[in-house]
């Protein structure tokens, strides 16, 4: 039977695509856990009120042990109070022939207001996830209205979409269940410049555990298309689908918050963009997807150091953090400009 008090968390767009697919993940326990008992908390816009109500009332209708409570609100202050968790996903999504940074716009301004309200409402020990695109940059913006209050170490944007399409890829060109792959690397922005890094992966082959680089033994492939299936397989999903991503990306977001809360596998890091910290050269405050490790009693990430970085992969790192860089200075203007 659960036993300690349940942990408040929030999802913003409940009601939208990714929304609905992670709230039922979320409520029976694959992130927090099967004996933690949760509250989850439903954030939308006025208009979808009655949306949300049905995605609390169908919740209701699971009948699941660990959710204590479910709460359906269109008002950032009730919606951030005294939270936990934060999984910040309501935003505008691209449409077919957009990249991730024309959201910018239309976006940021969410992020600035959600950046405030955590600070007025959240726990100071809130962990924040950005998947709202563009979402390093977005969660950037988030961090710097909620500074003084929530420490921006408490603040990430979702690579681990990547980070799994990457391992998937692996393991498809290997020959191996997706599971025997471990340590891919996302470095740099949720868009077309990250850079996919198979280098210091790993690979379970055959009972053993080798290179990624010697498995795959085709460095034309690791250079070239496993690179850019991994940078544009969001599009490609939008081109099919005419929707982008909402299971894959709601799958994902539970897998960085369950390595948040609980800590990474022994041996592994995962890759989560956060505030950088100066680490690789990588200029301090951008939010920069790198390797981390997660120690799960502290609840804090630490960058994996010494990976070698040659030319090839530092002419990428530098390209995402060039991009990095433009939408920050994009955003904080779009900031500047918004009288909220
Ligand atoms: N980081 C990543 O890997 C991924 C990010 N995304 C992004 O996630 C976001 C959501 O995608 P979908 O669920 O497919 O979109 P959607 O359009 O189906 O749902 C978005 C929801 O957010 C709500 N919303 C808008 N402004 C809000 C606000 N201020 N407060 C609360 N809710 C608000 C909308 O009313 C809507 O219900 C998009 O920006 C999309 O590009 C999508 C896939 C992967
Ligand atoms: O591509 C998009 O716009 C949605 C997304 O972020 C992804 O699928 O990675």
């Amino acid at each position: 039977m659960p036993s300690s008090a349940p942990l408040r968390v929030l999802v913003t767009g409940a009601a939208g695509q990714i929304g609905y697919a992670v709230v039922l993940q979320i409520a029976k326990g694959d992130v927090f856990g099967n004996d933690q008992p949760i509250v989850l908390v439903l954030l939308d816009i006025p208009p979808l009120a009655a949306a949300l109500e049905g995605v609390k009332l169908e919740l209701q209708d699971c009948a699941l042990p660990t959710l204590h409570g479910v709460e359906a609100v269109t008002d950032e202050a009730a919606g951030f109070k005294d939270i936990d968790y934060a999984f910040l996903i309501g935003a505008m999504p691209r449409k077919e022939g957009m990249e991730r940074k024309d959201l910018l716009a239309a976006n940021v301004r969410i992020f600035k207001s959600q950046g405030q309200a955590l600070a007025n409402h959240s726990k100071p020990t809130v962990k924040v996830l950005v998947v709202g695109n563009p979402a390093n940059t977005n969660a950037l913006v988030a961090a710097k209205y909620a500074a003084g209050k929530i420490p921006e170490q408490n603040f990430s944007a979702m690579t681990r979409l990547d980070h799994n399409r990457a391992a998937a890829q692996i393991a498809l060109k290997v020959g191996v269940p997706v599971g025997n792959v471990k340590n891919v690397t996302i470095w740099g922005n949720h868009s077309s410049t990250q850079f996919p890094d198979a280098s210091h992966a790993k690979v379970v082959k055959d009972g053993n555990e080798i290179d990624a680089i010697s498995a795959i033994n085709d460095n034309s492939w690791v250079q070239g298309d496993f690179i850019s299936t991994v940078q544009k397989r969001g599009g490609v999903i939008i081109e099919k689908r005419k929707l982008s991503s909402a299971m894959s990306a709601a799958k994902a977001a539970c897998d960085h918050m369950r390595d948040w809360h609980f800590g990474t596998p022994s041996g592994q890091h995962v890759s989560m963009a956060i505030v950088s910290d100066g680490s690789y050269g990588v200029p301090k405050g951008l939010v920069y997807s790198f390797p981390v490790t997660v120690d799960g009693s502290s609840k804090q990430w630490k960058i994996v150091q010494g990976l070698k970085i040659d030319d090839f992969a530092q002419s990428k790192l530098n390209a995402t953090t060039k991009e990095l860089e433009e939408e920050r200075d994009d955003a904080l203007a779009a900031c500047e400009e918004s009288k909220q």
